[in-house]
This record gives structure tokens, sequence and C-alpha cells, in this order.
């Protein structure tokens, strides 16, 4: 059998920094809010303790994907392959991107989870259908308060214009559970001889998903205890901006936390003030890594375009305005790692100035 070559991630530039922590439990007096609209600028990233996300709807959907990544290769294609919705393994997307992860993608509404239930879970669709509804219910809710705290620290005029666009029963949103083998490099073992990590050689990280933006509004994450996600921070956050093009942070695993992603939806609709963050996973430990992940998308035929209150004569307008099926078909056109907003630049050439908010005289 010719296996394929993973491919090993060159480990320069990759620096142990803190990530911005937000405590939920403090929200009152909008402190919270105002570190969110914060970290979203500088890094486009977060993480958030104290959610009250109940433990037993968490337990349950970290045990749901368990039990489905564990099932024998020629159940798990029942669910497959991706359309892009449904099971795929190692091939991301429809243009030639790989990692080393199986995965499983499906809308975040009750009625299609319970349609996909039989072809996932054969031996308890009814549970898998219950267990998954409620968590995405649940990682709904948080979503909502979360996009309404960053409209807030934003002082828009409505507050909720992120939360009401991308918590609505129409919204186009996703859950993708992501599972990314151990490395298994024991050369005693069964596995280790067939090893996919021992081939890099060396220290080597392997890709599991290549870095790229989240294209939606917002990205809820939260993974076990397996390393492996890492966040490019932006040259000014890592190094005062001498360090050229960013630096790879990764991020300590925290199964009890979420962790926030700010997607290209809101990079637009802030008229680029809140950053879409570059993220990748790699596959470096001896541990699987299960990472179950919630996109808040709007409607497909939501209109997004900067909020006038973004726009200034010093910060005019980057973006063209698009609904989101129109972003949509863009995306699946372009590789993982390919910068899609690009694609609604108005002046692509043109140097972005620091954000600055709209004074007086504007
Ligand atoms: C290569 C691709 C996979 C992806 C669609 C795309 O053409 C470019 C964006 C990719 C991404 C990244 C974040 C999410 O995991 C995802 C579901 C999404 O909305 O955009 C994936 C897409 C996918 O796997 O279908
Ligand atoms: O698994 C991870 O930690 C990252 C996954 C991810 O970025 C994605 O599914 O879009
Ligand atoms: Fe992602």
């Amino acid at each position: 059998m010719v296996v394929a070559s993973p491919s090993p991630i060159r480990q320069e530039k990759v620096r142990a920094l803190g990530v911005p922590v937000v405590d939920l439990s403090q929200k009152s007096g909008g402190r919270a809010a105002e570190l969110m609209v914060r970290a979203c600028e500088e890094f486009g990233f977060f993480k958030v303790i104290n959610h009250g996300l109940p433990v037993e709807v968490v337990a349950g959907m970290e045990a749901e994907a368990v039990g489905f990544f564990t099932l024998p290769p020629e159940e798990k294609q029942r669910a497959g392959p991706p359309s892009p919705l449904g099971y795929g393994s190692r091939s991301i997307g429809f243009n030639g991107d790989t990692g080393e992860v199986e995965y499983l993608l499906l809308p975040a509404n009750r009625s299609a989870i319970s349609q996909r239930a039989n072809a996932i879970c054969s031996s308890n669709p009814d549970k898998f259908s219950c267990v998954v509804g409620e968590y995405v219910e649940a990682v709904r809710g948080l979503a909502c308060d979360i996009l309404e705290m960053l409209g807030g620290g934003l002082r828009l005029p409505d507050r909720s214009t992120f939360a009401s666009l991308a918590g609505g029963a129409d919204s186009d949103s996703l859950l993708r559970l992501n599972y990314y083998p151990p490395c298994g490099n024991d050369k005693d073992t069964e596995e280790g001889k067939d090893s996919h990590c021992r081939s890099s050689g060396g220290d080597a990280a392997v890709v599991g998903f290549g870095e790229h933006t989240d294209p939606q509004v917002v990205t809820l994450l939260r993974s076990n205890d397996a390393p492996g996600l890492q966040v490019l921070f932006p040259p000014d956050a890592s190094d005062g901006g001498g360090g050229g093009g960013g630096v790879w942070v990764p991020v300590p695993p925290d199964p009890s936390a979420f962790f926030i992603i700010v997607g290209d939806v809101l990079q637009a609709m802030t008229n680029g003030r809140l950053l879409s963050a570059r993220h990748r996973a790699v596959v470096s430990a001896a541990k699987a890594r299960l990472s179950t992940v919630y996109f808040a998308a709007p409607p497909l035929q939501a209109r997004i375009a900067p909020l006038p209150e973004m726009v200034a004569t010093r910060r005019p307008c980057l973006y063209k305005a698009f609904t989101w099926g129109e972003y949509k078909k863009a995306m699946y056109t372009l590789r993982l790692g390919h910068n899609r907003l690009d694609l609604f630049r108005k002046n692509p050439d043109e140097e972005q100035e620091d954000w600055v908010p709209r004074t007086p005289h504007d």
C-alpha cells in the first residue's frame, strides 16, 4: 500500500504567547465586552471561561463524537462522502486540500441532524439527534451572547446586529467534528509501524487542518485535552511589527473553555476593525485530538456589507456588498488557505490605515 507522506510544517516562528481570556461570569459593567473587542481587534481570537454551557451537554456531545470516530471505517463511510456535508477523511473541500483529519460536517439545526442520524449512528439515531441537537442549541445561545457583547462593545446603535444575523432559525450555521488520530510513534506497536507521523521525521509537526480563516461570522471551538490548535498572531501583536508575517501561537487545550475565532463576515461588517484569525491544527502529540466546532453563519440570502458606523473618511469602505450565498459559492472555488475576502475588496492595492474611530470631523 502506498501512503502519501503528510506535509510537515516548519517549526520556526512558533512561540508560546498568552491568549486573551474573557470570563463570562463577569459580564456586567461592560468590561468583558471591551476585552472581547480588544482581543478581536488585535488577534481575532480569544478564549471564554465560565461560559455556562451545562457540563453534561458538552460531555454528551463529546461521547457521541468519540462513538462515531471509533466505528469501523466501513460504517463511517455510510455518512460520506462529504458533499460538502457528511463524513470525510483526509480530503478537505473540493480543491485538493488534505490533512491528517477525519471529520463530520453537519448543518447546525435539529431537523437536519435527525435526518442524517441514521447514517451516522445506526445503533441509536434518536439519542444522537437528541444529544447533538441539544448541543447545537446551547452553543447557538452562547454564540448569540458573545455576538451581542461584541455589538455592545463596538457601541453599535443596535447591539443585536450580529446576533440577529447568525442566530435565527434560517441561519446557515454548521457543526464540524474533527478527529485527528494519534501519531503512534511507538515503533513496538502495530499502529506505530504504520504511523503517518514517523515519515515526516525530526520534530516537524504534521498538518491536521491547514491554515485558513473561517468564512462565517464567528466560530466557537471546543476540544478534548489534546493540543494542536495554533493561531497566527499578526506582526503588531507578537513583536511590535518587526517580525514579518506574524507568529504561530500554540493554544494550550482547555476542555472546559470555548475558543472564539472571528470569521470573514465579521471582518467585512466591521470594515476590517475585527480581524478574522488565521489558524490551523497540527498533529504532533501521541493523543488523539477531537474538536467540536460551531460556525455561526448568516442565512444564505443575507446581505453582508461594512456597517455605516464602521466607515469614516480616514477609514473608507473596504469591501463590496455580497450575500452569504455568493460568498459561499466563491469560497468553494478556492483552496483552504486562500484569502477569500480579497475577492470582495474594493481597492485591493490600497494600503490600509489602522482603525481609527469616527470623529466629529468625519
Ligand atoms: C477548501 C475548503 C474547505 C472549506 C471550503 C473551502 O473551499 C474553503 C473554506 C473551508 C472551510 C474552513 C472552515 C470550515 O471548516 C468550513 C466548513 C468552511 O465553512 O470553510 C470549511 C469548508 C469545508 O470543509 O467544506
Ligand atoms: O481542530 C481544530 O482545532 C481546528 C479546526 C478548524 O479550524 C476548523 O474546523 O475550521
Ligand atoms: Fe477553522
